[in-house]
Order: C-alpha cells, then sequence, then structure tokens
C-alpha cells in the first residue's frame, strides 16, 4: 500500500520502518524543510533516534501534499499538533482513506476533545479513525524487539485494515472498539508516569512507585468509564500495558522528566533536557481540566498538576495524597465532594 506517515520524530520513524519492512511504500513528512534535508542527507534523526539507519526505500518530505495518493495516512506528530496537521492533511487526504492516530494527548485546542474526534471534524466525517496505541517505545520498535499494540477504531474494518498492514513476526496488533478507552489511557499513563519519575527522583522505594501506578490507573478509568469507554480496556495494553513501560522504562521521556524535576530540577530544565516530547506535562493540564468539567476524582493528576503548573511543592503533594480521607478501593468516586 502507499502509505503517509505525518511526523519524522522518533515514533514517526520507528513506525515508517514497520511499513517499509511490511513491503508498504512508504512517505514520510517533515513539518521543517531544514529537517528533511539533514534526515535525507544522513538517513537518521540523530537527535531523537540515534543510531537507527532510515532506509532508502523510505522516502523523506516536507510537502504537505505527500499524501495526495495515499491509501492509509499515519499521524505521528506531538499532541500540540495533530489539530493543526490534521487539518492540513485533510485538504489532500481522499475521502475514505484510514487515519491512524499515534500521538498520545488530548486536543487542547478544542475543549481537549480525543484526537478520534479532532480527526473527524477536520476530515468532516469522511474518513475512519484509528487509534494506535499500547506499550511501545520507539527505541525499541526501531531495533524490532517483539512489540504489541492495539488498533481501536469504532469501525472494524478500518480496525482490521491498520491490523493487517502493521502486524509482522515482531510487531503483533490487536484489534478493539472501544476507541474512547485506548484514547483516554494512552493520554493520562503519560501524567502517572511524570508522577512515577518524581517519586523515582526523590528515592521513594517500589512500594511507593507500585501504590501510584494502581492507583493512577484507577483515577485514569475512572475517568475513562465516565466519558463512555469500557473498564476493561483499562487492564489491556492501551492501559495497564502502557503504564507499565512508561512508568518503569529509561526510554520514557515522561519518567525520565519526572526523575528530573523530583532530583530538583525545575519543571523548564527538565523538559529542556529531555530535549522531546513530554506528553505527560501537557496531558496533566488536560487531565485537571477533564476533572474539573466532569466531576471525576483524580488525586494523583491534581497534585501533579499543582506541582507543574503552581509551583506546588513535591512533598506537599505527596503528604496530601497519603492524607486523603479513608476510602474502599472499589468505592467510586464520580465528584469531588466524595
Ligand atoms: N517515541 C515513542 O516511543 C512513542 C511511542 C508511542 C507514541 N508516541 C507518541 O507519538 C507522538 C509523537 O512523539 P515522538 O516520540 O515521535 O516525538 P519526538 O519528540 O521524538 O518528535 C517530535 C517530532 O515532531 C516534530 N514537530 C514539532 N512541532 C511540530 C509541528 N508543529 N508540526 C509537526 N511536527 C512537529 C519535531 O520536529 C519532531 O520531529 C507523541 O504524542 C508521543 O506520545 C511516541
Ligand atoms: O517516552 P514516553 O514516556 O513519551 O512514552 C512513549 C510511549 O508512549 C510508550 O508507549
Amino acid at each position: 500500500m502507499k502509505i503517509t506517515v505525518y511526523g519524522a520524530g522518533s515514533w514517526g520513524i520507528a513506525l515508517s520502518l514497520v511499513l517499509a519492512h511490511n513491503g508498504h511504500q512508504v512517505t514520510t513528512w517533515t513539518h521543517r524543510e531544514e529537517q528533511c534535508r539533514q534526515l535525507r542527507e544522513t538517513r537518521m534523526n540523530a537527535k531523537l533516534l540515534p543510531g537507527v539507519h532510515i532506509p532508502e526505500q523510505i522516502a523523506l518530505t516536507s510537502e504537505i501534499d505527500c499524501a495526495r495518493d495515499a491509501e492509509l495516512v499515519v499521524l505521528a506528530v506531538p499532541s500540540f499538533a495533530v489539530a493543526e496537521t490534521a487539518e492540513k492533511a485533510a485538504a489532500i487526504v481522499p475521502a475514505g482513506v484510514p487515519i491512524v492516530n499515534v500521538g498520545k494527548g488530548l486536543d487542547a485546542a478544542h475543549d481537549y476533545c480525543r484526537f478520534s474526534e479532532t480527526i473527524d471534524r477536520a476530515f468532516d466525517g469522511q474518513n475512519p479513525v484509528v487509534a494506535l496505541t499500547g506499550p511501545t517505545h520507539a527505541e525499541e520498535v526501531a531495533r524490532g524487539i517483539p512489540t504489541a499494540i492495539l488498533a481501536a477504531s469504532a469501525s472494524r474494518s478500518a480496525a482490521e485494515l491498520c491490523q493487517d498492514v502493521f502486524m509482522n513476526e515482531v510487531f503483533r496488533v490487536y484489534t478493539s472498539s472501544d476507541i474512547i478507552g485506548a484514547e483516554i489511557g494512552g493520554a493520562f499513563k503519560n501524567v502517572i508516569a511524570l508522577a512515577a519519575g518524581i517519586a523515582d527522583g526523590l528515592g521513594l522505594g517500589d512500594n511507593s512507585k507500585a501504590g501510584l501506578m494502581t492507583r493512577g490507573l484507577t483515577e485514569i478509568a475512572r475517568l475513562g468509564v465516565t466519558l463512555g469507554a469500557k473498564q476493561e480496556t483499562f487492564a489491556g495494553l492501551s492501559g495497564m500495558g502502557d503504564l507499565i513501560v512508561t512508568c518503569t522504562s529509561m526510554h520514557s521521556r515522561n519518567r525520565r522528566a519526572g526523575i528530573l524535576i523530583g532530583k530538583g530540577k525545575s519543571v523548564q530544565q527538565a523538559m529542556e533536557e529531555i530535549g522531546a516530547v513530554v506528553e505527560g506535562y501537557y496531558a496533566t493540564e488536560a487531565g485537571h481540566h477533564m476533572a474539573q468539567k466532569t466531576g471525576v476524582s483524580m488525586p494523583i493528576t491534581s497534585e501533579l498538576y499543582h506541582v507543574l503548573y503552581e509551583g506546588g511543592d513535591v512533598h506537599r503533594g505527596i503528604a496530601a495524597l497519603m492524607g486523603r480521607s479513608k476510602k474502599d478501593e472499589h468505592e467510586s468516586e464520580t465528584t469531588w465532594l466524595t
């Protein structure tokens, strides 16, 4: 198939390699001409995916209209660029061509909607949308390390097409109809990974991190179910799976940013030092907004918001979480008042 991948950061390149390996005709787009020139010259993104060769069979371009005759389009840009890129692509991509979004987050420019909604709006509902998401660090996918991922879509045929296109002997793709759960899990695991990184940076223990991850997943699922997701999705690849990989891996930009903050760096210093997109920063603001909008209690997200956006003290945040009123583990916390 002819496939355009919008985005030549670490994830866009890793997925382009999977698609090229599977025999597809791949064009990978980057938004900057200068970056495109460098990629063409070196056949490598030395900053974001060092040591990974981009074979000649992958065409590199900065022309947005490269998807004119694409049969499948992949959006692999940071959350802050999904709406803008989708709007540009919508003017070019033919109706009916599936759009696979792999960016994680909510759309801050459109009242924090999910990206499938952003894309649906941009494409006037004419193109099926798939969220391809799960525990997948680009560094490992690019090296052919066995990986499992989820293709979630309201369109069964689009999810299955995505499964067929991406799946190979080291890249296993499952399908799901629960795109709400897949998108919410993918967006908000990054919040918990930042928090888990802070715990690591502070030198807290395994108990602290396991508690954060488990209660973090509880609050993500609580929000997701309120928005119409299936509870079981949060126990799957796009929920627990992605949470595990992001909270435990040194590949994770979110976890590493958290470690730097835990060690005393400012939020801005940490983001700069990472030098790649730290989605958890934006997702924390999105989560804070969604908790207020829906009335769902998201205490870890709220405390992290206080630290990241309001200069709150990390130790005070931990004390606030530990000192909350007594709860039953499965108590439903649908409002701030419980
Ligand atoms: N890297 C991974 O392992 C991985 C895995 C799964 C999902 N994701 C998700 O994929 C998305 C992209 O992440 P990444 O890891 O490729 O990021 P990255 O930081 O490696 O690269 C980001 C790329 O986006 C480009 N960019 C910056 N501003 C842009 C704009 N306005 N328009 C278009 N492009 C722009 C940058 O030049 C860079 O090439 C994120 O939402 C991330 O959470 C990443
Ligand atoms: O490096 P991170 O923390 O942005 O995580 C990347 C992917 O989302 C992992 O699945």
